[in-house]
């Protein structure tokens, strides 16, 4: 009776339509940032000290999806819709390398997380990406897989990167601001004119909370990986790409009047991430 109230009530709010919801993984070897990363996506805000994960814990991101926005955000004659993404921030301790598996179902996309401080955490990824991919339950699996043959889109983040940086490790892509910086210019978005807000130390105390609030870019980038996910379990018409994974398109700038509709190029992203994972 609760839930059908619930469902009902959701509806109503809804105009008629149900609340869609999509699953994400956060996976990554323990301490490189998954919880903090979590928390500022959730909150927006930044977390003293998380605690270590307890086998896995879910945050839940609510946004709203629909023609109403930007036409970017416009979905087939369809009005706005409120969505859930799920995320699953998987614990990175050993002691539960036996029993993740549990907490891989059914999953949408997969946020990969890595310390650039710590060289190895990025090499770990292909093995995350392959336990994933061969224990994993998949919605809307792609028509071939990523790194490890995982089948469902991915993004990468390096975190840390004011340690990495204090230390003097050169990473490709440091906080969410570079990995979104990096995007736009894989894209040729940037003008010489415009520059990305840049954050030095992410999420470190203080500097988080301005992250969150500066780094317009990092989150529009993360929100269109969510965004891409929605429309890959809900709106589309033909999930399995060919090949969509396996020839990584090294794939020039976007050319002027060339059109590219934002899953285009963010589908080209992920193709690019496959090189993130090749370590
Ligand atoms: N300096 C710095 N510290 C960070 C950053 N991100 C996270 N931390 C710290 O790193 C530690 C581990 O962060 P968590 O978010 O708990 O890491 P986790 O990946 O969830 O770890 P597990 O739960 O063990 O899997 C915490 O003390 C955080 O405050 C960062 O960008 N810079």
């Amino acid at each position: 009776m609760f839930w059908r109230g619930r469902e009902r009530e959701n509806k109503e709010q809804n105009s008629g339509l149900p609340c869609g919801q999509v699953r994400v993984l956060v996976v990554g070897d323990s301490g490189v940032g998954k919880t903090s990363l979590v928390h500022l996506i959730v909150k927006g805000s930044s977390v003293a000290r998380p605690p270590q994960t307890i086998g896995c814990t879910v945050g839940v991101k609510h946004i709203t999806y629909g023609n109403s926005g930007s036409s970017s955000n416009s979905i087939k004659g369809d009005s706005e819709r409120d969505f859930f993404i799920e995320l699953w921030d998987v614990s990175g301790h050993d002691r539960y390398q036996n029993c993740r598996s549990l907490y891989y179902s059914k999953i949408n996309g997969v946020i990969f997380v890595h310390d650039l401080s710590q060289r190895r955490t990025k090499t770990s990824l292909q093995k995350w990406a392959a336990d994933i991919a061969a224990t994993g339950t998949f919605s809307a699996p792609l028509g071939s897989g990523g790194p490890g043959g995982l089948p469902v889109p991915y993004i990468v983040i390096g975190n840390k990167a004011d340690i990495a940086a204090k230390e003097g490790i050169r990473g490709s892509s440091g906080n969410l601001v570079d990995v979104a910086r990096q995007w736009v210019e894989k894209q040729g978005l940037l003008s010489s004119s415009e520059e990305l807000p840049s954050t030095e130390s992410f999420p470190g105390s203080g500097g988080l909370l301005a992250a969150a609030k500066e780094a317009r870019f990092d989150k529009e980038a993360v929100m269109k990986f969510f965004h891409m996910l929605i429309r890959r379990r809900y709106f589309s018409d033909d999930l399995s790409a060919p090949n969509a994974w396996s020839t990584p398109v090294q794939r020039p700038l976007q050319r002027s009047g060339e059109k590219l509709s934002d899953e285009d190029q963010l589908y080209k992203e992920y193709t690019f991430n496959w090189g993130a994972l090749q370590v």
